[in-house]
């Protein structure tokens, strides 16, 4: 007889940032994740992830939210569904359940990794095969101390670890944020890429003032400047300067990615399983940019090690990045919950090998680190 869905726990885990992590709308010192755990009638157990940035300040859904979401509603239409057919799956949650990408993401996650065991296969095998298995990483600077961003940058370089760097900035006046910024660039050099993720802090106006010296220092790339539902107004600023326009928060799924080409949009997209609702969703947002000539980018929402990973399959089915990846996630994190970290080298990591996912949790740090 063919498998069914037995179970599906969730667990928050709190992991404490290896620094305060300095954003527009907020500063992280610890990273919530929501663990799941689905165990199917074959023996076999799927894990995914779901996690947001800093409680409510990010977007709609928050750890406690997605953890009660998944137990209330999503799994119920799960338990007792047959295992494999992960399409059926995913159209029988998206008709019975409006939003909650994120939750909806980690079940995805957790459906493919145990698909992928019981076949013997990776997650990206499932997705049709692997394209690469090394993925450039960049790392984010967001001490909030501009001296300091500048020696965490120099020593990210001189291990090989990373050699691209994105910039949270939007929490201070403009012009004392373009300073920062150019401060760093400055001290950098040709060494290493520097863009911008503003996070939505900028009205248009100030966004014309600040792209424009940020464009003049060098930066290459300028992340979601603007909110998110300004769609019109991230359409005008990718045409009116040279440097090119991230969409981040304005894009969640293949329909946004559609409306902001079809206004005229150019530049790229950053593809994040969690914003799209899972691996299947972001791939046809990944697909909508590739025809219309829009970067990719491999985005994270700042995820642990299972996120992350689920993320790097997906990435990996993709032709090389225009603009790379930053997943890393699990870097700024003190500890971690999985047996074997991911490898991190020459500027980027290793897409882990075997069945599923490729991930085997270390069950001692999940339950010190599991909320009770
Ligand atoms: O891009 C975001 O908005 C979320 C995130 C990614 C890196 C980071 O530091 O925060
Ligand atoms: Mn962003």
């Amino acid at each position: 007889m063919s498998s069914v869905i037995e179970s599906i726990e969730t667990l928050l885990v709190d992991l404490p940032t290896i620094r305060p992590h300095k954003l527009s709308m907020t500063t992280m010192a610890c990273q919530t994740m929501v663990i799941v755990r689905m165990r199917h009638s074959d023996g076999i157990e799927g894990l995914g992830e779901g996690t947001t940035i800093g409680g409510l300040t990010y977007g709609p859904e928050s750890p406690e939210s997605i953890k009660t979401n998944i137990d209330a509603y999503l799994a119920p239409l799960l338990i007792g569904q047959p295992s494999g057919n992960v399409h059926a799956l995913r159209a029988r949650l998206n008709r019975q359940a409006r939003g909650n990408a994120i939750a909806k993401s980690a079940l995805e996650t957790a459906l493919l990794d145990a698909q992928g065991k019981r076949l013997g296969l990776s997650v990206a095998d499932l997705l049709g095969g692997a394209r690469q298995t090394h993925l450039p990483v960049l790392w984010t600077l967001a001490s909030g101390d501009t001296q300091k961003d500048i020696d965490e940058a120099l020593l990210r370089l001189e291990q090989r670890r990373h050699c691209d760097f994105k910039l949270k900035i939007g929490a201070n006046p403009v012009d004392q944020d373009v300073r920062h910024v150019a401060a760093i660039k400055e001290a950098l050099g040709d060494r290493a890429s520097v863009r911008v993720d503003v996070n939505q802090a900028w009205d248009e106006s100030t966004a014309v003032r600040g792209i424009q010296a940020l464009q003049d220092a060098g930066i290459e790339l300028i992340e979601q400047a603007i909110p998110a539902r300004e769609h019109a107004g991230l359409i005008r600023l990718a045409n009116r300067f040279n440097v090119p326009m991230l969409a981040d928060e304005a894009v969640q799924d293949a329909r946004d990615g559609l409306d902001l080409v079809a206004g005229g949009f150019s530049g790229a997209f950053a593809l994040k399983i969690a914003k799209s609702g899972g691996l299947h969703g972001v791939l046809e947002l990944a697909h909508v940019a590739q025809a219309a000539g829009i970067g990719l980018y491999g985005g994270t929402l700042l995820e642990g090690s299972i996120g992350t990973t689920a993320s790097l399959h997906a990435w990996a089915t993709l032709p090389e990045m225009a603009w790379g990846t930053e997943m890393f996630g699990p870097l700024l994190l003190k500890d971690d919950i999985v047996a074997e970290p991911l490898n991190y080298r020459e500027f980027g990591v290793d897409l882990p090998q075997g069945a599923g996912l490729g991930i085997t949790l270390d069950e001692d740090k999940l339950a010190h680190y599991a909320r009770r």
